[in-house]
């Protein structure tokens, strides 16, 4: 879709035009065009601030620019580092502009943050960056704007970054304020950060500040691509021969330095799939975790595991291969009919290639509130990856901490409890659910877990540290005071993932 027909928000005074043919220029306004990269960049901001994500704009926008190897890569920075960034932008926009950035129309408000990224963060030459910033802003701003622009960006380049923070900064700014400002993070989002480190016991009084300034700047750092080998489906050696190099942590996963995952065959028929490395250890230590014979007398022939929050499918493709090697049908149930097609898409290797009388894949569309309830006491393993504010998880979801607000978390919450209590009526005595998050937001991981428990004699909660250790043993003591586990991108180099592991008793 052409920037120019993206929808626009309320708020979006954009004087977006299409270029106009070199003839019916006048002189003034001629020059060089944008380049496709920073154009590519251009169009995906826009569809960010009309409501889109960036993780899912961009990738359609190379392909449609043709953008590949380094001008992908130009492009992907651009976008990312610029959307993550923006917090620190637009108040140095406010200065050079001479006005607040509500008064700056929306599209020539992102030609600038585009800008400012490229000299400030990606050392781009300055000169370029203002050349480059006048043509994007002529071409999708119109000639006017490209005034304003070439303005700001002289001004913007006259300082470095150091010096730029110094000036945005309140001098009575308190310490946490300034980080945020300094980071680029709203300032609730650094507070909660702050507890959930302290919290989880990731951090003492004595070194949390430290901790929480290189989880911010973790933040703002882009997360190399991982893939998930579902096992029993792909051997290390095809992989190795792809260019991935093996997780030094954990067994499953694989990096990509570089490149387009899509470009491995075993990733483009769905026996890997991009999975971030946290988010593999939760389905692996659900796998590993010791369940007990129920009041039957002992483990029935064929188990059943849950997967009661499946979309877009990540956990489910790699607990679908897991409770095959372990003989167990597993069910991907998600409430979102759009995304229950894309669990079935990436689960379709798994399902074609299930033997008639052997462990069966079947995903379902329903409310997982409700599986308790229908399905009693049905399934020895269940996991609860449940929605949440994605605080964990900001430096693949760029735009997230713009987007998400503390009221969400009281939505959330209620949903989340609902969610876990429903698993554990699901589960089979001395079966285990795992609750988990891509948050370590107290108020979504621990306060969840301790509240479900207080009415829950029938259930334990296992210390999930031991069993992560079994799956991620270079792990040990870095994984807070347990029972739960919180990873973190500062200290894991993995999503701030939240896992808990409760048991139900085996005589419930
Ligand atoms: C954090 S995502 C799950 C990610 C997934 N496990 C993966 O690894 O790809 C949460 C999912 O829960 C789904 N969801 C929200 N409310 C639900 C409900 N009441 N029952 C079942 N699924 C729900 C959302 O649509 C979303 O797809």
């Amino acid at each position: 879709m052409p920037s120019s027909d993206r929808p626009r928000r309320p708020d979006d005074r954009s004087t977006h035009r299409a270029p106009k043919a070199r003839s019916a220029q006048r002189p003034a306004e001629r020059g060089r065009t944008a380049d496709p990269a920073r154009l590519a960049a251009y169009t995906v901001l826009r569809a960010v601030a009309g409501g889109g994500y960036a993780n899912l704009e961009l990738p359609a926008e190379l392909r449609r620019r043709r953008l590949r190897g380094r001008d992908a890569a130009f492009a992907t920075e651009l976008t990312y580092g610029t959307t993550r960034l923006h917090g620190i932008y637009d108040r140095i926009i406010a200065i050079a502009a001479d006005r607040p950035v509500e008064r700056i129309d929306g599209g020539v408000l992102d030609s600038l943050r585009l800008g400012i990224h490229q000299v400030l963060a990606m050392r781009v030459p300055p000169h370029a960056a203002a050349d480059e910033s006048v043509a994007l802003a002529r071409q999708v701003n119109g000639a006017g704007a490209a005034g304003l622009v070439n303005a700001v960006m002289r001004r913007v380049t006259e300082a470095d970054l150091d010096t730029w923070l110094t000036r945005i900064v309140p001098s009575n700014a308190e310490p946490l304020d300034r980080l945020a400002i300094t980071t680029s993070h709203p300032e609730w989002i650094v507070r909660a950060l702050r507890q959930a480190l302290l919290g989880h016991g990731s951090a003492t009084a004595d070194n949390v500040e430290e901790g929480l300034a290189a989880l911010l700047a973790a933040d703002n750092r882009p997360a190399e691509v991982t893939i998930a080998a579902r096992p029993g489906l792909v051997e290390p050696a095809e992989l190795v021969a792809a260019g991935a190099l093996a997780h030094p942590v954990v067994a499953t996963a694989w990096q990509l330095t570089g490149g387009d995952p899509g470009g491995i065959a075993a990733v483009r028929d769905g026996r890997a799939a991009v999975q971030d490395a946290g988010s593999q250890v939760v389905a692996l230590a659900l796998a590993a975790a010791p369940v007990l014979a129920g009041p039957a007398g002992g483990p029935v022939t064929r188990v059943r595991w849950l997967d009661m929050c499946a979309g877009p499918g990540g956990k489910a493709g790699l607990l679908a291969a897991l409770a095959r090697a372990d003989g167990a049908d597993l069910v991907a149930n998600e409430i979102a009919p759009h995304r229950a097609d894309l669990v079935r898409q990436t689960l379709r290797p798994l399902m074609e290639s299930a033997p008639a009388d052997g462990p069966q894949v079947t995903v379902r569309v329903g409310d997982g509130r409700e599986i308790g309830a229908d399905d009693p006491a049905a399934y020895v393993r269940v996991l609860v990856d449940a929605p949440c504010t994605g605080l964990g998880a900001l430096r693949r979801r760029p735009e997230a901490r713009w987007r998400r607000s503390p009221s969400d978390l009281a939505t959330l919450g209620g949903l989340q409890r609902q969610l876990l209590i429903s698993a554990l009526d699901a589960v089979a005595p001395g079966g285990v659910v795992a609750y988990a998050t891509c948050s370590p937001h107290l108020a979504e991981t621990s306060f969840v877990v301790s509240d479900v428990l207080k009415k829950r004699p029938d259930i334990e909660q296992l210390d999930a540290r031991s069993i992560v250790e079994e799956v991620a043993p270079e792990w040990a003591g870095t994984l807070g005071q347990g029972p739960g586990v919180q990873l973190w991108p500062h200290r894991h180099d993995t999503d701030g993932m939240f896992l808990a592991l409760l048991r139900k008793h085996p005589t419930a």
